[in-house]
């Protein structure tokens, strides 16, 4: 389904694990920082309603998505948080290097999934334009950082 068909923002409570306990670590890409900034307020809003409490909220800023990976890995080796939220936004530019930004950031994510017992929630918009990215960080098709939120409280309670 595309993201056009299903609003990123709408959860039921109802069917969330409450988040009272867990810890959670959040990487944050400076890159198009006025998308990354909202996707980071969506999760944020999203932990913290769901029953989160903002001292076990750890956040790590990076200098653009590529680097989403490294910072992920040192959460999740140097902190003891329950799940990582890797913020990120991608945007076309005039050559080939989204492609490259793009995939070795979502292959870097996933291995980390392999090699890690932490699951890290991919939370990087892979755009277009700019406005497709707003759209999908707080305007017509909800906030991806809210989807992503919820998906980590998810993971961090799988199994249990
Ligand atoms: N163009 C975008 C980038 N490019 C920067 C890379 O992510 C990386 O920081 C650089 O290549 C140094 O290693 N990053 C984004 O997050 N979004 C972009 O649109
Ligand atoms: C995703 C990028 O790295 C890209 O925005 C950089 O722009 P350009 O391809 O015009 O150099």
């Amino acid at each position: 389904m595309a993201t056009a068909n299903k609003n990123l923002s709408v959860y039921d409570k109802a069917t969330i694990p409450n988040a009272k306990d867990l810890r959670f670590g959040i990487v944050v890409s400076e890159w198009n920082s006025e998308i990354t900034e909202e996707l980071c307020t969506g999760a944020l809003e999203a932990l913290l309603d769901c029953g989160a409490s903002s001292e076990n909220i750890i956040r790590w800023d990076v200098p653009g998505s590529f680097e989403l990976t490294f910072g992920c890995k040192k959460m999740i080796l140097d902190t003891k948080v329950d799940a990582v939220i890797a913020i990120g936004s991608v945007i076309q530019g005039e050559t080939k290097h989204f492609d490259f930004v793009c995939s070795a950031t979502a292959q870097g994510i996933k291995d980390l999934n392999v090699q890690f017992n932490t699951p890290v929630i991919f939370c990087v918009l892979t755009d277009n334009t700019l406005q497709q990215a707003q759209e999908r960080s707080g305007g017509k098709h909800g906030n991806k950082g809210t989807e992503a939120a919820i998906a980590a409280i998810k993971m961090a309670t799988l199994g249990a």
